[in-house]
């Protein structure tokens, strides 16, 4: 039987990069109040707060030296070497080359002296050392490869190995879906034919089906079957293909409406352009920053093609989720080439990647944000071709007050974008932002107040309903049994837990409806899997946590069923936004239970830190071995369990401190720190006589089961050069036979530019501001569950309600949310919490004295009275406890006040 969730269960994280992201309605729902047409926002709700203003020392530390920074402009392969050494080694020689390793330490420490230079203690260098590499554990282990045949730009072999790899095959005649629309495109890898047939039927399948998206004009008198010739589809192609460009001249020209249309149709074969389109295409086009609100299905991606067909650069589209921007690159038309960089990729492809850039070949490059920690990736990036635009999807993940708050997006700044790549324009593009997250995006993005453009975030063909619900798996199978759901093709049904969605879609496959799950805990194979048979309708029904969301664009979603609350109302427009992008009328219902909200409302604290754990990492990332300038870093895993906070949170502080008012240190990628050696040819200490490198790690390292462990960070320190070219020459060492080695413990890397006067001072408001981004983690969920209660309970039913269809009351209410400030409102589920329990302080007592030998936090205990689980605090080890959840219903603060009462006694006995 399936028990109840806990906390690392839950996908709201899950689904983001670690690993991922309409027409109008045909009839209309129940009538609503009039939404508010492109809206600009008055500047007065739009205070730019002040910038951020880094001191003179942090300015000049970030930049590289100047003799790496010229190396590395003229010589591009060597620069693309050092951000993928697994690839550059390919070209390079396979002989240990230590005399040019010498001479780059040398060049490095013009004092250094090979013969003394392990004997004493390593100073801090003098020098910040350059940016290290953007390079996953994968690219630093991998064997160079051949170069890969080239393949169309936009095809999957563009994207990560893993995920190219576990690609679906697209589904033939399927409906629309996101994989038809890769077809339309032309853009499938080359294919041989065994037989003249076989080639012809297959031409004709993607002709039917360019034709059928609308991209190809129709040749007449040609019915569905007919034969086309293949020098009438080659004239066809030419033809569009000359008219695309002419469109595209005449725009760069006049940039009016009547040709930016005639470009549309030219391109894609849309007859006009869609609210908010064209306005923000123009803007970005006279490289005017804009914001752009648009709702989910509306159409946004187009606002970044045409213009990117228009600019003379390129367009980097920052993504946060793989899976989103594989689909984006999969659905760009032909004419505008893309590619995509991921940490994920291997070395060949990324390396693929960066020459197809500085050929000039690509005009749409997508990157996840982490790319930007990257110095070198910048460098590349400013040199290949001028940026002329940086399109931001999902923009809200900059702002910690929205509902999906990214640390990596916390970095794109404007300061970034302008001064270190020279962008000449930034589209930030959402579908759910209140107006908070707004200002604080475009304050960011130093986007002007006049330049938003801004429609309803409310889809008209959305029927709404909720009910009330004691046993969610009977009442959703009836829901699924019963009309509108039962006669639906394609409904989504989303729950909170990865194991709840493997439980109900099990429950309703028993029970004859074809279900699959998806959640990000599944192979990325079986992921794709399941959006394939989905998309090609061969699945009714998918059971999925938020992972399976944002960006898919499958037309004929009929139905969505919450199973579970949504996290806040923007997640309710996210996964409803799913339903009926096709414009026609669909239906979207929420099972409301209140067991669930209490399980979220408790998870919501799974992300605080008391000020004691902050302080105590704050003089970790400062502790006095680490000095100023020199590479340190963190164990992700170790630093998260030794303090009890989520390697999330770890990143989100560490990003603060780099972005803050004062930049305090400077992010470098994160890396495998700890490195095992084995020696194959020469023995070491002879093999340590001719390398520099070789010597600072038998100087520096331990024996294990005899072989030498060392951390790369404090060789690159010793040798003053940065982790990548440690990398680069172990890799040398390791292609010439002499060694083989092992990367592990990934970790965060830093250089710390200033150190923190006040300590205190500094933890205690790194401290509010984590509780403020809680709080409104918290105000966002209740404000979800008062509009979803109130459907149910406070609903007169009038004005259009009735029974459990409410669309009148929930848009009215969702129009509220996002015109306040900060989205939310007083509601009464803070009442609904019970205020405590008369065995609270007992339990607490009891829970302590028998587990004696933990050492707690009141954080600690009152998480474990929620059942939420914590890096130090397992569920895997605590679920058994018998307190684990108990307390679920009771306020966490008021828990923390009696486990904070129970552990001052406690100290004053001594105990
Ligand atoms: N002017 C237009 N006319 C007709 N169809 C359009 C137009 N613009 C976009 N579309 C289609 O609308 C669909 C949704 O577009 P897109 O994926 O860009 O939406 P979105 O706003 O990014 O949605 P989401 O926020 O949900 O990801 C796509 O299939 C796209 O081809």
């Amino acid at each position: 039987m399936y028990s109840p969730p806990h906390a690392a269960d839950s996908d709201s994280e899950g689904s983001l990069l670690s690993d991922v992201s309409a027409s109008p309605p045909r009839r209309r729902s129940p009538p609503r109040p009039a939404p508010p047409k492109h809206r600009p926002r008055p500047a007065s709700t739009l205070t730019p707060k002040p910038k951020l203003k880094p001191t003179p020392s942090a300015t000049s530390a970030s930049a590289p030296p100047p003799t790496l920074r010229a190396a590395a402009l003229s010589d591009p392969h060597g620069l693309a070497a050092r951000i993928a050494p697994g690839f550059a080694l390919t070209a390079a020689s396979s002989t240990v080359s230590s005399s040019s390793f010498r001479r780059l330490v040398q060049s490095r420490n013009p004092s250094f002296d090979p013969a003394t230079a392990f004997t004493a203690p390593a100073s801090a260098p003098s020098e910040v050392p350059t940016a290290a590499p953007c390079l996953s554990p994968a690219a630093t282990e991998a064997p160079p490869q051949a170069r890969p045949k080239r393949v169309h730009p936009n095809s999957v072999s563009e994207v990560p190995a893993a995920a190219a790899a576990e690609q679906p095959k697209r589904p033939r005649g399927g409906s629309e879906g996101n994989f038809v629309r890769l077809n339309i495109n032309g853009y499938g890898r080359r294919r041989t034919f065994k037989n003249a047939q076989a080639r012809r039927s297959t031409k004709c399948r993607s002709w039917r089906r360019q034709r059928a998206a609308g991209a190809m004009p129709r040749a007449q008198g040609d019915e569905e079957g007919d034969f086309v010739s293949e020098a009438l589809l080659e004239r066809e192609k030419k033809a569009a293909s000359e008219s695309v460009l002419e469109a595209v001249e005449t725009v760069r020209e006049d940039p009016s409406e009547q040709n930016l249309m005639s470009l549309l149709k030219a391109t894609y074969g849309y007859d006009s352009f869609r609210e908010g389109q064209l306005e923000a295409i123009q803007n970005v086009v006279a490289g005017e920053s804009t914001m752009l609100v648009l709702p989910t299905g509306a159409g946004k991606s187009l606002c970044y093609q045409v213009p990117a067909m228009i600019l003379p650069g390129l367009t980097l589209v920052v993504s946060p989720l793989l899976s989103l921007m594989v689909d984006q690159l999969r659905k760009l038309p032909a004419f505008l080439p893309g590619g995509l960089l991921a940490s994920s990729q291997t070395s060949d492809e990324f390396h693929d990647t960066l020459q197809r850039l500085r050929a000039g070949e690509i005009k749409v490059l997508f990157v996840s944000p982490e790319r930007f920690l990257n110095e070198e990736f910048l460098l590349i990036l400013r040199d290949a071709l001028p940026i002329s635009l940086v399109a931001i999807d999902e923009a809200h993940c900059i702002s910690e007050w929205s509902y999906n708050f990214r640390p990596s997006y916390l970095r794109l700044r404007a300061s970034l974008l302008w001064r270190k790549l020279n962008v000449q324009c930034i589209l930030a593009m959402t579908a759910t932002a209140t107006t908070q997250t707004l200002e604080e995006i475009m304050n960011a993005l130093e986007i002007p107040s006049g330049n938003l453009i801004q429609t309803s975030q409310i889809r008209e063909n959305l029927q709404l309903s909720i009910s009330i619900s004691d046993n969610r798996l009977k009442d959703l199978m009836l829901l699924l049994k019963s009309l509108p759901f039962v006669d639906m093709r394609s409904i989504i049904v989303y729950c909170k837990f990865q194991a709840e969605t493997d439980f109900v879609s099990k429950y309703l496959c028993d029970n004859n409806i074809t279900a699959k799950s998806y959640h990000s805990g599944l192979l990325m194979k079986n992921r794709s899997r399941v959006q394939e048979l989905f998309c090609s309708n061969k699945i009714r029904v998918v059971v999925a946590t938020v992972a399976f969301g944002m960006g898919l664009d499958k037309s004929d979603v009929e139905g969505v069923i919450h199973y579970s609350l949504p996290e806040s109302l923007e997640e309710y427009i996210q996964e409803t936004g799913r339903a009926g992008r096709d414009g026609r009328l669909s239906h979207c219902h929420m099972l409301l239970d209140s067991a669930t909200f209490y399980k979220i409302r408790s998870l919501s604290h799974s992300d605080g830190v008391d000020e004691y754990a902050m302080s105590k990492f704050l003089y970790q990332i400062f502790s006095s071995e680490n000095t100023t300038g020199c590479i340190c870093s963190l164990v992700r895993e170790l630093t998260s369990r030794k303090f009890d906070i989520k390697e999330e949170v770890l990143l989100t502080i560490l990003t603060q401190l780099e972005i803050g008012d004062q930049q305090y240190i400077r992010l470098l990628p994160q890396f495998n720190v700890t490195c095992t050696l084995y020696f194959h040819k020469t023995s070491p200490q002879l093999l340590a006589d001719k390398d520099i490198l070789i010597r600072s790690v038998l100087n520096r390292s331990e024996m294990k089961d005899g072989h030498y462990v060392f951390d790369i960070p404090r060789i690159a320190n010793d040798l003053k050069i940065t982790m990548n070219e440690v990398f680069d020459h172990l890799h040398k060492l390791k292609f010439s036979g002499e060694i083989s080695f092992e990367l592990k413990d990934p970790a965060y890397c830093y250089v710390i530019l200033w150190r923190p006067d006040n300590f205190n001072a500094l933890s205690a408001n790194l401290t509010k501001w984590l509780s403020e981004v809680e709080s409104s983690k918290i105000r966002k969920l209740d404000a979800m569950f008062a509009l979803a209660n109130f459907a149910v309970k406070g609903c007169k039913r009038t004005g259009g309600c009735s029974g459990s269809q409410h669309t009148p009351c929930i848009q009215k209410k969702i129009m509220e949310y996002f015109s306040k400030d900060d989205g939310t409102s007083e509601n009464d589920c803070h009442a609904q919490l019970q205020k405590s329990s008369p065995f609270l302080q007992a339990d607490i007592k009891v829970f302590i004295q028998s587990n004696s030998f933990a050492k707690f936090t009141p954080r600690a205990v009152a998480r474990i009275m929620h059942g939420i689980s914590s890096p130090a605090f397992p569920s895997a080890t605590w679920s058994k406890n018998h307190f684990w959840g108990r307390y679920v219903e009771v306020d966490f603060s008021l828990v923390m006040e009696a486990a904070k009462a129970e552990l001052v006694k406690l100290v004053g006995k001594g105990e």
